[in-house]
Parts: structure tokens; C-alpha cells; sequence
């Protein structure tokens, strides 16, 4: 049985005036948060300086472009999310919002970004922020994630983008370091993204969406989280591997991702019993994130130590 209306009823039962705080949810604040800050890391690391008014309103179109895309995805899976115990409570799925209102503010959101960003900032930092909204909104919603198992691997992509934005919007062109940012999310975001489809398995096959743990079973999707952390471990030091760092960033990012492999191998060799609580897949989830935000925090304090001349 479904855990909420369905979006027309609960379009029916929306008499109420939209609350700001609806709109606030539509951007995903949870997540934002983890993009707004590879995004500013992926500034603030870039060679070269930027005006600070420039660099805050760089910033600013990142998460105006994050969450207008994010709308959008909660416009397109209205009815998906009605379906899932986790997002039921969304402003969509829960009446609490008009649906066109939602696509509106996404759309607006989106533009906005996009053209502030080419007018204030730059062009090329403006067309790589379009792609990445079109590749959330469209290539991974729309397309990828009700079709294919891979569609967080391909997908992994959309939100990779942030601190190569944040870099260009320095530096104007395209170097190895922001691919190199870019490939530590992408390469990421499919462990991070599996332990918790480990535990939120029966919301997704209930919707119908063909995720890893549902389509391919949970001991190739352990095999897989797996895989992707070793192959973290390089690609995490790969800054410093190239040049692009000095030991601060390169010691911190191989001990991280360590850890990171590390609480991969109990999620990986694991037989699960009736009555299991998934504590290592739950452990290795909120480590993804804790990750995230001191890898990048490393490659900053790395790359402020380097240019005001602390290390070399
Ligand atoms: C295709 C790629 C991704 C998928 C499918 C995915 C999926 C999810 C899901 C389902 C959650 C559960 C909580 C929620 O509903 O908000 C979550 C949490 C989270 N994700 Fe991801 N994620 C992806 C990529 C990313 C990226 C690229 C970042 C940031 C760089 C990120 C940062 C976070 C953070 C910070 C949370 C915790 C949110 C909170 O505490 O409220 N995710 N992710
Ligand atoms: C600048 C820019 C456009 C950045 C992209 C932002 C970003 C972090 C994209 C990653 C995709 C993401 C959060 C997916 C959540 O999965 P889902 O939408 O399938 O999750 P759900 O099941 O909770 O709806």
C-alpha cells in the first residue's frame, strides 16, 4: 500500500498558500550543503585570485543551480516519492505544494544560475553549470535512474561538477586538477550512494526504481561498493600524485580514503541474518559524507599553506 496520496490528491487536499520553508526543501538543504561546500573548496583551492563579491555570487549560482535542479527532480518524481516511506513527506507527495509552482521555481532557479553565472562570473563556468543541471534533471531523472541499474554510476556525474565549477570560475579553463575533483566524486558517489540503497532497498523496489541492490541483489552491489573504494584510494590522491598538492593534501587524502576502504570491507564480506540492524552499511553511508567534507577541507588548507608560502 502506498505511504501517501498520490500527487493529483494530494493536489486536490493543497488549499493552503505555499510556506517558504516548502520551497527551502525543494533544493534538498541536506545535500546542498556537501555541494555548495566542494564547490567553494573547488574556489578557493584554484591558482589565481577572484574578486570576493565574484567568487560568493560563483558560489551562490552553484547552489541556485543544485537546488533548481533538484526541484525539478521533485517535480518529475512527484509520484515516486509518494510511493517511498523516505520521501513521502516531500512537499509534493505531501500536498503541501502546487506541482506547477514546483516546476516553476525549479525552472527559475536554474536560469537564473546559469545566466548569472555567464554575465558575473564567466562563461565556461556558466556552460559546465547548464550541463550538470541538465544531466541532474534530465539525463539522471528522467532517463538513467527509472532504466538502468547503472544509473548511479552514470548519473554520479551530475553532482561531480560543483568543484570543477568552482575552479574554472578562478581560473577560466579547463586543467587536470578540476577533472581530477570531478573524478573523486564520480568515482564516490556509487559507494556512497549503495550503502544506503542497502538499507532503503524495499522503498526502491516498491517504486519500481532499478537500483543496484534491487535489480542485481546485495552481494554484487557489496562487490561493487567494494570495487569503487579501491579504486578511490588512487584516484583520491591523484592531486598529489600529478603535482597538483603537496604531502599535506596527498598523507590526508590517502588515510581518508583508507578509512574509507576500510569500513567498505565489513559491508562487503557480510552475510546478513534475519533481524541484522546494517550497521556497516549505515556506518560507511555517514562516512561517505564526513569524507567528503575533510577531503576538500585537506585540498584548501593544502593549497592556502602552499600559496602563502607555509609549505612547499
Ligand atoms: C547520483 C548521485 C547521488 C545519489 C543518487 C544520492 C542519493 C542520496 C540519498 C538518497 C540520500 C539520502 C538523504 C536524502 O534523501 O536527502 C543522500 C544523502 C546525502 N547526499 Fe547523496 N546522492 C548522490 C550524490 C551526492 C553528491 C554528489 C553529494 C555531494 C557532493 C551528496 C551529498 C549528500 C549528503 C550531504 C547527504 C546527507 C543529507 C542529509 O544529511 O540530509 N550526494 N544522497
Ligand atoms: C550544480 C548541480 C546541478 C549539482 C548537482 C547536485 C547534485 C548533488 C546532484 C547529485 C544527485 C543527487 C543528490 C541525487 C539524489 O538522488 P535522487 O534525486 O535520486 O534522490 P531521491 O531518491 O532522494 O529523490
Amino acid at each position: 500500500m502506498s505511504s501517501g496520496p498520490t500527487p493529483q490528491a494530494a493536489e486536490a487536499q493543497h488549499i493552503m498558500p505555499t510556506d517558504w520553508r516548502d520551497f527551502f526543501a525543494l533544493t534538498k538543504p541536506g545535500v546542498m550543503r556537501l555541494v555548495i561546500f566542494t564547490g567553494l573548496c573547488g574556489l578557493l583551492a584554484a591558482p589565481g585570485s577572484i574578486h570576493p563579491i565574484i567568487g560568493f555570487t560563483a558560489v551562490l549560482c552553484i547552489a541556485m543551480g543544485a537546488g533548481g535542479s533538484a526541484a525539478l527532480n521533485q517535480w518529475w518524481e512527484a509520484d515516486i516519492d509518494a510511493g517511498m516511506k523516505r520521501t513521502a513527506a516531500r512537499p509534493l507527495p505531501a500536498g503541501r505544494m502546487n506541482r506547477d509552482d514546483a516546476r516553476n521555481f525549479g525552472i527559475f532557479l536554474s536560469a537564473a544560475s546559469v545566466g548569472i553565472m555567464g554575465i558575473a562570473v564567466g562563461w565556461l563556468a556558466a556552460g559546465i553549470l547548464a550541463l550538470a543541471i541538465v544531466y541532474y534533471s534530465v539525463a539522471y531523472t528522467i532517463w538513467l535512474k527509472p532504466n538502468t541499474p547503472q544509473n548511479i554510476v552514470i548519473g554520479g556525474g551530475a553532482g561531480a561538477f560543483p568543484p570543477m565549477i568552482g575552479w574554472i570560475a578562478v581560473t577560466g579553463d579547463i586543467t587536470a586538477m578540476p577533472v581530477l575533483l570531478f573524478a573523486i566524486i564520480f568515482f564516490w558517489t556509487p559507494p556512497h550512494f549503495w550503502a544506503l540503497a542497502l538499507f532503503v532497498k524495499s522503498d526502491y523496489a516498491k517504486a519500481g526504481i532499478p537500483m543496484m541492490p534491487v535489480v542485481k541483489g546485495e552481494a554484487a552491489t557489496r562487490k561493487q561498493i567494494f570495487a569503487y573504494s579501491i579504486l578511490l584510494v588512487p584516484i583520491a590522491a591523484s592531486p598529489w600524485f600529478i603535482g597538483g598538492t603537496t604531502a599535506v593534501y596527498g598523507v590526508a587524502a590517502l588515510a581518508l580514503t583508507l578509512g574509507f576502504l576500510a569500513l567498505s570491507v565489513p559491508v562487503t564480506f557480510r552475510t546478513i541474518t534475519e533481524g541484522d540492524t546494517l550497521k556497516p552499511e549505515k556506518r560507511l553511508f555517514a562516512y561517505s559524507i564526513i569524507y567528503l567534507f575533510v577531503l576538500f577541507g585537506a585540498l584548501v588548507l593544502d593549497r592556502v599553506a602552499f600559496y602563502q608560502g607555509w609549505i612547499s
